[in-house]
């Protein structure tokens, strides 16, 4: 029996673990499927714990679940979530921009969309230019469209979102992919962490090789 539980978010980050996971000849239960938001270890495949991103970091934090899959995107907004990085699993991959309707650089203070408020006033502040943060937490896009803000940070993937909306990105801010973290107490006293580590490493080489 699996002696690991991992957290996750249902929707993209799970479907982009499905390969990594087989990869490891792993079960992972249809999430979008079922209501539970809990699937205990079967056999070698690890248990499932099902969380906002937002709070997959708490609950590994807190030990509810020993590991956990975020993207680095989150780990950095919330860099004291008192968990440790240990694997970059190279899935969902997207980039925090900032856009707005024209890609010139905004002139003088700007207001901006988003749910990055800490990596949006860190990035303003070491462009040396003010700003004001409007904290949203979701359909950032439509900001612009109905005068909230001229600006957004948000994610891009393959940009379609944007276009969508008439919007061009402006700078880039961050490059994310998913990670494994894990609960530090846990890293320093139980040794199979590490191998459940290098299986996934090793899954992920794998389906690497396999998709290429
Ligand atoms: N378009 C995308 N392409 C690839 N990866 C993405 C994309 N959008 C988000 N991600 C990555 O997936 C993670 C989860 O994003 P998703 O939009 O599924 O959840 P969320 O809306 O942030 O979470 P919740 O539904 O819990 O609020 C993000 O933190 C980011 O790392
Ligand atoms: O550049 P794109 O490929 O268009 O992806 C970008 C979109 O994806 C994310 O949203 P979310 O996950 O809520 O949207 P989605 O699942 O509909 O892409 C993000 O907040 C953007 O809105």
């Amino acid at each position: 029996m699996s002696d690991w539980v991992v957290a996750l978010s249902r929707g993209r980050v799970a479907e982009d673990l499905r390969p990594l996971w087989e990869a490891a000849g792993w079960h992972l239960p249809d999430l979008e499927g079922s209501r539970s938001l809990y699937f205990p270890p079967q056999g070698r495949s690890p248990g499932v714990i099902v969380a906002r991103g937002v709070d997959v970091p708490t609950l590994v934090a807190q030990g509810a679940a020993q590991f956990g899959v975020v993207g680095r995107d989150m780990l950095a907004e919330h860099p004291d979530s008192g968990v440790l990085e240990v694997l970059d699993l190279g899935i969902s991959r997207c980039r925090l921009v900032l856009a707005g309707q024209s890609p010139s650089w905004p002139d003088g203070p700007v207001r901006v969309a988003s749910k990055y408020s800490r990596l949006t006033r860190q990035f303003f502040a070491k462009a040396q230019h003010p700003v004001e943060v409007v904290p949203l937490s979701g359909s950032l896009e439509l900001a612009p469209l109905i005068g909230l803000a001229p600006y957004i940070v948000d994610l891009v993937a393959t940009g379609a979102t944007l276009r969508a909306h008439g919007l061009v990105e402006i700078r880039s801010i961050l490059s994310s992919t998913a990670r494994l973290v894990v609960n530090p107490g846990i890293w320093r006293t139980q040794a199979g962490g590490r191998s459940f580590v290098r299986e996934m490493a090793a899954a992920k080489g794998r389906m690497m090789r396999g998709s290429a």
